[in-house]
C-alpha cells in the first residue's frame, strides 16, 4: 500500500551538465559585481552546494547583487526585478512564477532560470486520492487535494490578467512547474529599505535542507562589492568539499512534503492536530454513559488544562485528590483525563512513528535515500554562533533561515496544546492504528519506537 505512494525523484537533470550550468551561473553572479565561493555537486541523485575552500565562522560564501535576484513586490523601496504590473492582483507566488516565466525570453536572466531542474519537485498534489490516503492522514489528503484546485484555478486566474494586460497566457504545464519551483525554492527575507521580500536568489536556491545544524545563513547585506546583495555566511567551520546546507524554516513534515516534496529525516518542529474526539477514543476511555465523545468547548478547555499540568509537572498529589473530587462528583470525567494523559505521555512514539508514515509516504518503502539521505550532523552550532556578522544573527521576523538559529530554536517541547472549541491542537502527536506501526516493524521498515 505505501509503496503505491513511493514519488519518483525531482528530475534535476539540466539541460546540458548540472557542473557547467553552475558554472556559467557563477560566472554570471561575478560578472555582475558578487562573489561565488560554492560550487555545486550531485550526491545519491541530489544536486546541492558544496564550499570551495575551507572557511570560518562568518565567512561570506556568496554574494548575490541584487540585479540578479528575483523578488516579490513590497511597500519598501523598489528592487531591480519586481513581477510585471500586470500580474498585480495575484497572489505573491503566482505574480514570482509568471515573473520567472516572462523572463525565461530575457538573455539576462538565461544562466539562472536554465540552473533550475527540468521538472518541479515531486509534489502530493500530484498523486492520486488512493495513493495519498497511504499517508493515513485526513488533513494533509484534503490539503493536497485543495492545493491541486487551488493551482488550477490560479492558472484561469493569471489567463484572465494575461488577457486583460494584452499578452498571450503562459501554457498550464509551465505554468504549474514555475508555481512548484516557486514554492519550493524562494526565501522569506526581511531586505533593509526594500521591506520583508520573497526572493529567488540564484545559488542560493541550490543549497539543500537542513533544519538539524545548516551550514550556512542567508542574510541581506547592504554592504556588498557593489552595494546591496543577499549573502550566504558559513554558519560553522567548513572544509573545501563539505555540503551548504541552509534551513527551509521551523515546518511541520506535512509542510514539507506540501511544498518542496521531501521529508526531513530529523525534524523536531513536526506538528500535527488531532480532533479531541479521536483523541479519547485513542485513550480507551469510555464516554459518559449514553454519550459520545463530542466535546463542548468548555470540557474541552478544561481537559487541555489538566494535559498541561500533567506534562509539566506531572499528577502531582494535589491533582490526583482534585480528581478524586471530580470522580466522586460522578461523571468519570476524572478517570478520562488520566487516560488521555496517559496517551498524551506517548506522543514521542507516536511522533516517530509519524516521521516514519510521511517518510515512506514520499520515498518508498526501499528507503529511498536518494531523496531522504541522513544529512552529515556536524557538531552543535551554537557555541559559533557568536562570531557571526550582526546582519547574519537571528532575527524572528526574517528568514527563516535566521529565524531557525535563534536561541531557543532547538527548545522545543513535545507537547503543545492549545485549545479551539472541540479540537486540540496536539505538538507531534500522531494518530494511527496501532496495528500500522506493529505492521511496519514486522516488515523490518521501522525500527520499534524508543519510548521513555
Ligand atoms: C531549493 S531546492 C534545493 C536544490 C535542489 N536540490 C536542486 O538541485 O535544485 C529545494 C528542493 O531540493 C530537494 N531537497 C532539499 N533539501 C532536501 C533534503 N534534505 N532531502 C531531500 N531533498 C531535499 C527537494 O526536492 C526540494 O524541493
Amino acid at each position: 500500500m505505501l509503496a503505491a505512494l513511493a514519488l519518483g525523484p525531482a528530475d534535476f537533470a539540466t539541460p546540458a551538465s548540472s557542473h557547467s550550468c553552475t558554472q556559467e551561473l557563477a560566472s554570471w553572479i561575478n560578472a555582475h559585481g558578487g562573489r561565488v565561493h560554492l560550487g555545486a555537486a550531485t550526491v545519491a541523485g541530489l544536486r546541492g552546494l558544496v564550499a570551495q575552500r575551507s572557511s570560518a565562522v562568518g565567512d561570506v560564501l556568496l554574494e548575490v547583487p541584487l540585479e540578479c535576484v528575483l523578488s516579490t513586490a513590497g511597500d519598501g523601496a523598489p528592487l531591480p526585478a519586481e513581477p510585471p504590473p500586470w500580474t498585480a492582483s495575484l497572489p505573491w507566488n503566482v505574480q514570482l512564477a509568471l515573473s520567472a516565466l516572462e523572463r525565461e525570453r530575457d538573455e539576462h536572466w538565461r544562466p539562472f532560470l536554465q540552473s533550475w531542474p527540468a521538472e518541479s519537485p515531486a509534489l502530493p498534489l500530484l498523486l492520486e486520492p488512493e495513493a495519498l490516503s497511504a499517508a493515513q492522514d485526513d488533513a494533509f489528503e484534503a490539503d493536497a487535494d485543495a492545493a491541486c484546485f487551488w493551482l488550477h484555478e490560479q492558472y484561469l486566474e493569471a489567463c484572465d490578467a494575461a488577457e486583460a494586460a494584452g499578452l498571450d497566457a503562459p501554457a498550464e504545464p509551465a505554468f504549474r512547474r514555475a508555481l512548484q519551483l516557486v514554492w519550493s525554492r524562494c526565501l522569506r527575507l526581511r531586505a533593509g529599505p526594500h521591506g520583508t521580500r520573497r526572493l529567488l536568489v540564484p545559488m542560493v536556491d541550490l543549497a539543500n535542507h537542513d533544519g538539524v545544524a545548516p551550514a550556512a545563513l542567508f542574510a541581506f547585506s547592504a554592504a556588498g562589492r557593489r552595494g546591496a546583495c543577499v549573502r550566504l555566511y558559513a554558519a560553522r567551520p567548513l572544509e573545501k568539499g563539505d555540503e551548504v546546507t541552509i534551513t527551509y524554516g521551523d515546518h511541520p513534515n506535512a509542510h514539507f512534503a506540501k511544498y518542496y516534496g521531501f521529508v526531513p529525516r530529523h525534524n523536531p518542529h513536526d506538528t500535527v492536530s488531532v480532533a479531541l474526539p479521536q483523541l479519547l477514543e485513542l485513550s480507551g476511555a469510555a464516554p459518559p454513559s449514553g454519550a459520545c465523545w463530542v466535546e463542548t468547548s468548555q470540557r474541552a478547555a478544561q481537559l487541555a488544562a489538566r494535559l498541561d499540568a500533567y506534562e509539566t509537572s506531572g499528577l502531582d498529589d494535589e491533582e490526583e485528590d482534585e480528581d478524586e473530587d471530580e470522580e466522586d462528583e460522578g461523571d468519570g470525567e476524572a478517570e478520562a483525563v488520566v487516560r488521555v494523559a496517559e496517551v498524551v505521555a506517548a506522543a514521542r512514539l507516536l511522533r516517530d512513528l509519524r516521521g516514519s508514515m510521511l517518510q515512506l509516504a514520499v520515498a518508498g518503502p526501499s528507503g529511498a535515500p536518494a531523496r531522504m539521505r541522513a544529512l552529515q550532523r556536524p557538531p552543535p552550532l551554537y557555541p559559533h554562533l557568536e562570531a557571526l556578522p550582526p546582519e547574519a544573527r537571528c532575527d524572528p521576523a526574517s528568514s527563516g533561515g535566521s529565524k531557525a538559529l535563534g536561541a531557543g530554536a532547538l527548545q522545543w517541547s513535545t507537547i503543545l496544546i492549545r485549545c479551539q472549541r472541540t479540537t486540540l491542537s496536539l505538538s507531534a502527536v500522531w494518530l494511527f492504528s496501532g496495528c500500522v506501526g506493529k505492521w511496519l516493524t514486522r516488515a523490518g521498515m521501522m525500527a520499534p519506537p524508543d519510548v521513555k
